[in-house]
């Protein structure tokens, strides 16, 4: 499918999407939120996509939702529209999305990022939510996973006054998984998505989908949740293959089922 605001390239098992309106910094308007979200789609249903890398320019991952479409949205239709709801289904994919950051990830930007399972940053990444300087507040889930991820007091900081948290900082405070060389960042990245989607897929999905129930539930409720889809794996091809295989001192042969 062509899409006019990201580009997609399968490499392997990897399926790679790469924001694509390089004049606007990659903000995110409509029609990039929904070209995302039209080519996450497609790879979640490819049996032979086993990791999805999302990724921007060297310069910008997304400088933040587009302001210029959304300066001329009014109240009640913004409401009835329920505005950026598409936005949360890209958070609501059941494969391993890796966020690959260079550059700018400011306002929805960071908001995107956030939404993927871990975040890799070249070392000119640069995070922030300057909504506040507009006038606005975070609008795509900025507010909850941000403190999530850094707590209440960087969280807050961040939020409250605009200011933006380079790669290094980003590392220590949590937000990011690693920090390469901006040069390297992304081959660093398909190395890491190569490594998951070699994994079988049953269980890379539901390890994704139990630490991700940690944001939601009490520690009881989610060690249960744990136990059940433990339980449930053993229905499935790829539980009997790593396990003999170990016995059996071979390589596993997953089917991804
Ligand atoms: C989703 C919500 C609800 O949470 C809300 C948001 O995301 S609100 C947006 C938050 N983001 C921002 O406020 C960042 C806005 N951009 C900047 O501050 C700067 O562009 C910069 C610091 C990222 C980079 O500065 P610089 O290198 O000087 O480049 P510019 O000349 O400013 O930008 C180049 C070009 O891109 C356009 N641009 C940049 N960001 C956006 C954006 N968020 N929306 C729309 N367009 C954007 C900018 O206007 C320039 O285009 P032209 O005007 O020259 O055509």
């Amino acid at each position: 499918m062509a899409y006019e605001t990201i580009l997609t390239e399968v490499k392997g098992r990897v399926g790679v999407i790469t924001l694509n309106r390089p004049k606007a910094l990659n903000a995110l308007n409509s029609q990039l939120i929904e070209e995302l979200n039209l080519a996450l789609d497609d790879y979640e249903r490819n049996p032979d996509i086993g990791c999805i890398v999302l990724t921007g320019s060297e310069k910008a991952f997304a400088a933040g939702a587009d302001i210029k479409e959304m300066s001329v949205l009014e109240y009640p239709q913004i409401y009835l529209d329920d505005f950026f709801a598409q936005a949360d289904r890209i958070g609501q994919r059941r494969k391993p999305l890796i966020a690959a950051v260079a550059g700018y990830a400011l306002g929805g930007g960071c908001e995107l990022a956030l939404m993927c399972d871990f975040i890799y940053a070249g070392d000119n990444a640069r995070f922030g939510q300057p909504e506040i300087n507009l006038g606005v507040l975070p609008g795509i889930g900025g507010t909850q996973r941000l403190t999530r991820a850094l707590g209440k007091a960087k969280a807050m900081e961040m939020c409250l006054t605009g200011r933006q948290m380079d790669a290094k900082e980003a590392e220590t405070a949590g937000l990011v998984a690693q920090v390469f060389p901006v040069g390297q960042l992304l081959e660093e990245t398909l190395k890491a998505a190569n490594t998951i989607a070699e994994k079988s897929l049953p269980s890379t999905m539901m390890t994704k989908e139990a630490i991700n129930r940690v944001f939601e539930t009490s520690l009881a409720e989610g060690v249960r949740f744990e136990r059940r889809i433990f339980h449930a794996i053993f229905a499935t091809h790829d539980q009997k293959e790593g396990m003999n295989a170990f016995v059996e001192k071979r390589k596993p042969d997953f089917k991804h089922q």
